[in-house]
């Protein structure tokens, strides 16, 4: 459950590490009852001690995530598990079977390492400002080591480049199981050299670096500065490129802008395909939330997917979070997922003006732009001078507000499909006549200005 686990880290920055573990280690969330967020403990002692030492902590962790009117309760499980789950509430996962911990890293799968499973290209919603990547990350995956290679992506922060470098390991992966895959942050390859250096195991290091099939590596400008780091990723990169094996390489920078790189890596890192990813555009970050509600079996109804696009813009794994603490906020206070509790939910990323502003101001201000009456923009007269007002209105309305169009309808006495009709008009109009753009920049500027 996404909300157990921000509670959690906010727990977890408030006590000790020893209580943490001592305490919330195996405490299982159980889901949200009416605004009730229901724990599973141990046995009777953890839910008295919970109940007398913790209840204010979990609650403040709510709040903090939006909770208006947070509450906790506990249960204690039984021996069984699964035995006693609240109904409608999502099954927690059996207690994993003790396993030696793992060797070097955590192998998912006997041939690849480090892959997250929900990073696969089902997962990837492609639009124009990522098609190119993907599409060469398809190519890779489908013939590794024979497309491009290195494969170079590069893109701003929470932009989707180690999504798709998972893809293309996750890809490979399924079609050839033989394949040793291996993904790691620049930061990880280099303590691992520095280890083997100070452990005396250099000859392990550049056996397990140089017999990898498919090599991710993430966040390569980090190599900048770090001579000796560099020296051996170079040799690396030349072992597995002689024998055609796959390299892809992620950065938030194309390799002419990496400073303090070596010369030699970085014609090395422009010899496949260098290719970028760009912010999306409204449209794919849509689709973007609502693939991710889909995957978590949430419900969340368009025009709330919309309200969240539109004021998260650069930043996917900020959309991603949006979206959570929405649902979140809702779940916690029992209430709808809707425009209004979705804007109170964000209130922070959004302009206080949009939470604030009313319909009847921005009536008011598009009437006495248009000199016409506001009761004239609220009746039923097909006049041009008061149709292209009373549209411009609704526009401003939708643009301006988190009300939904029903409630707009509500508001001209129209139902919802004439106000929707209305505002695709003005959106069209505005996108191809310049004289209108400015005025609903004016009355925008206005409006955010001083609500009159
Ligand atoms: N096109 C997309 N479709 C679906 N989800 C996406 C897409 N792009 C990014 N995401 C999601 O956004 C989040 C951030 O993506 P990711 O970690 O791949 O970004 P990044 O570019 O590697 O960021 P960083 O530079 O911080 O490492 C992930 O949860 C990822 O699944």
């Amino acid at each position: 459950m996404d909300i157990w686990s921000n509670i959690l880290d906010y727990v977890r920055q408030n006590i000790s590490d020893v209580e943490y573990h001592t305490w919330f280690r195996d405490v299982k969330p159980l889901g949200v009852e009416q605004g009730e967020l229901i724990l599973g403990v141990k046995n009777a002692f953890s839910q008295e001690w919970f109940k007398s030492h913790y209840v204010k902590l979990i609650e403040m962790a709510m709040r903090d995530m939006g909770a208006q009117n947070p509450k906790v309760n506990f249960q204690v499980l039984p021996a069984v598990q699964d035995a006693m789950l609240l109904p409608g509430t999502p099954t927690p996962a059996p207690a994993p079977e003790p396993r030696p911990a793992p060797a070097v890293h955590m192998v998912t799968e006997p041939n690849r390492v480090n892959l997250n499973a929900k990073y696969t290209f089902d997962n990837f919603v492609v639009g124009p400002n990522n098609n190119l990547a993907h599409a060469a990350a398809v190519a890779v995956a489908e013939s590794p080591g024979r497309a491009y290679n290195p494969l170079f992506i590069y893109g701003d922060v929470g932009l989707g480049k180690t999504h798709l470098m998972h893809a293309v390991g996750h890809f490979v992966s399924e079609r050839h199981p033989h394949m040793r895959i291996e993904y790691v942050s620049t930061e990880s390859f280099t303590n691992d050299l520095i280890n083997a250096i100070r452990d005396d195991k250099m000859t392990a290091f550049r056996n397990r670096y140089r017999s990898i099939d498919l090599l991710l590596v993430d966040d390569i400008q980090f190599l900048a500065g770090k001579e000796r780091t560099q020296e051996e990723f170079f040799h690396t990169f030349n072992a597995l490129h002689e024998n055609h094996k796959q390299i892809i390489l992620s950065s938030d920078r194309p390799p002419k802008d990496i400073e303090t790189l070596e010369a030699r890596l970085r014609s090395r890192f422009e010899w496949g395909l260098i290719t970028d990813i760009q912010s999306p555009e409204f449209e794919t970050r849509v689709a973007i939330l609502k693939m991710n509600a889909e995957i978590r079996r949430i419900s969340v109804p368009q025009d709330v997917l919309e309200l969240i696009a539109k004021h998260v813009t650069s930043n996917i794994r900020e959309l991603e979070g949006a979206l959570m603490r929405v649902v979140a906020f809702a779940s916690l206070n029992n209430v709808e997922v809707n425009r209004s509790v979705a804007a109170k939910a964000l209130s922070e990323i959004f302009t206080p003006n949009t939470v604030q502003l009313d319909m009847n101001d921005i009536l008011r201000s598009v009437a006495n732009f248009y000199g016409v009456t506001p009761e004239a923009l609220k009746g039923t007269g097909r006049a041009r001078e008061i149709v292209i007002p009373r549209q411009m209105a609704m526009y401003m309305i939708r643009e301006l507000t988190t009300h939904s169009l029903p409630e707009i309808g509500q508001f001209f006495s129209r139902d919802h499909s004439t106000v929707l009709y209305a505002i695709q008009k003005m959106t069209e109009q505005i996108q191809k006549d310049t004289e209108l753009t400015k005025v609903a920049q004016q009355l925008s500027q206005r409006l955010k200005q001083s609500p009159m």
